[in-house]
């Protein structure tokens, strides 16, 4: 655990001791078959991410989809392992670590995983043995979802059916028009754009989620336009100049469109020669963005005629990134800072 508690704490006051969970998606622990079959099947066993009823998913999941896609996805996985292992965990850690070198005294900060470990039952646990009276959950989604956010706080609050004493609870459901998180990806974008010769057109490239859970209230198409609209004014960018897309689509029913994949053909098409993408959904960079978008989508894109597709890193571990989020914490605790 990464945290800012010190012995001479105890002397200092009547603050509660406060503990910050940030919580990312979790991945393999290893790039192989079995452990990619012990991932999937955990992820997708979640009714938050699928909501077919179990009689009918539990013979796909564990017939179709499992004995196909993991030993697939462990060969894609492998592309992007890395000596310290997934990148989502060791680019999570190091994200949890710059947050807590910027949170007050009294304060751990403690890094989960939604599947898989450090699980969030373990690591709300380890903060209770800390002490913490108060706790902040901020998953690392800056666009809320029930298929990821809300099975964030499912996590918590089922940990919390078992605790006697609940602490003082707080949930960050998103931060996707969050001023300073905004400041800072615009921050990042212009970085890389001023380094290339010749400016490219700017795609905007969000995780898919089943167009039925946003037709049936899910806000996160509304809030992934928003984040993108705001970046691009913050940018000075005229609407031509930019596009916005949902990658990484499973199954064959319909998700939010347009397609990533087809989008980028499409530009190619239209003549646009460079292409920057940036994926503003991710908090640190992973399989969707290294493989899917540096590696697949840049070969579609040159396929159609295109000449370079320019990944833009996630925010990862940046110290504007670490900035933002313990902001965000403070001000949720502290409103009229
Ligand atoms: C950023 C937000 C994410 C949303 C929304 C989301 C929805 C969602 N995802 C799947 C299925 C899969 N996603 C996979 C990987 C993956 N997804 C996210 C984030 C969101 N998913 C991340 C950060 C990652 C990368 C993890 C890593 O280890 O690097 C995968 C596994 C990879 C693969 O086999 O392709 C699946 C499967 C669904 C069904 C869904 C919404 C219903
Ligand atoms: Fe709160
Ligand atoms: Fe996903």
């Amino acid at each position: 655990m990464t945290d800012s508690l010190s012995s001479t704490d105890d002397d200092a006051g009547h603050e509660p001791r406060t503990g910050v969970l940030l919580v990312n998606l979790g991945t393999p622990e290893s790039p192989e078959p079995r452990a990619l079959r012990r991932y999937l099947a955990e992820f997708l066993a979640d009714r938050r991410v699928v909501e077919l009823p179990r009689a009918l998913w539990f013979p796909i999941l564990y017939g179709i989809i499992l004995p196909f896609r993991a030993p697939r996805s462990a060969a894609l996985y492998r592309s992007i392992w890395t000596g310290r292992g997934s990148p989502l965990a060791w680019l999570s850690e190091d994200l949890a670590a710059a947050v807590a070198a910027r949170c007050a005294d009294r304060t751990a900060v403690a890094l989960a995983m939604r599947y898989g470990e450090p699980s969030v039952s373990r690591q709300m646990r380890a903060l209770r043995e800390r002490g913490v009276e108060r706790l902040v959950v901020l998953p690392l989604y800056p666009q809320y979802s029930g298929t990821t956010t809300a099975s964030v706080f499912d996590a918590v609050t089922a940990e919390l059916g078992g605790w006697r004493r609940w602490p003082e609870l707080h949930l960050i459901p998103d931060y996707h028009d969050d001023a300073a998180w905004i400041d800072a990806v615009a921050g990042s974008i212009r970085t890389h754009r001023e380094a290339q010769a010749e400016p490219g057109h700017l795609l905007f490239s969000f995780h898919g989620i089943p167009q039925r859970c946003v037709d049936r209230g899910d806000p996160y198409a509304d809030q992934c336009r928003a984040s993108a609209g705001a970046i691009a004014r913050r940018l000075g960018l005229e609407e031509a100049d930019w596009s916005l897309s949902f990658q990484s689509r499973l199954g064959r029913a319909q998700w939010l469109t347009p397609y990533t994949d087809q989008t980028v053909r499409a530009l190619a098409a239209r003549g646009v020669r460079h292409l920057d993408v940036v994926c503003p959904g991710f908090a640190v960079d992973c399989l969707e963005t290294l493989e899917e978008i540096a590696v697949q989508n840049a070969g579609f894109f040159r396929e159609a005629g295109g000449q370079s597709l320019r990944y833009i890193p996630a925010l990862n571990a940046e110290a504007s990134h670490a900035d933002a989020l313990a902001a965000l914490v403070k001000r949720h605790l502290d409103p009229g800072t």
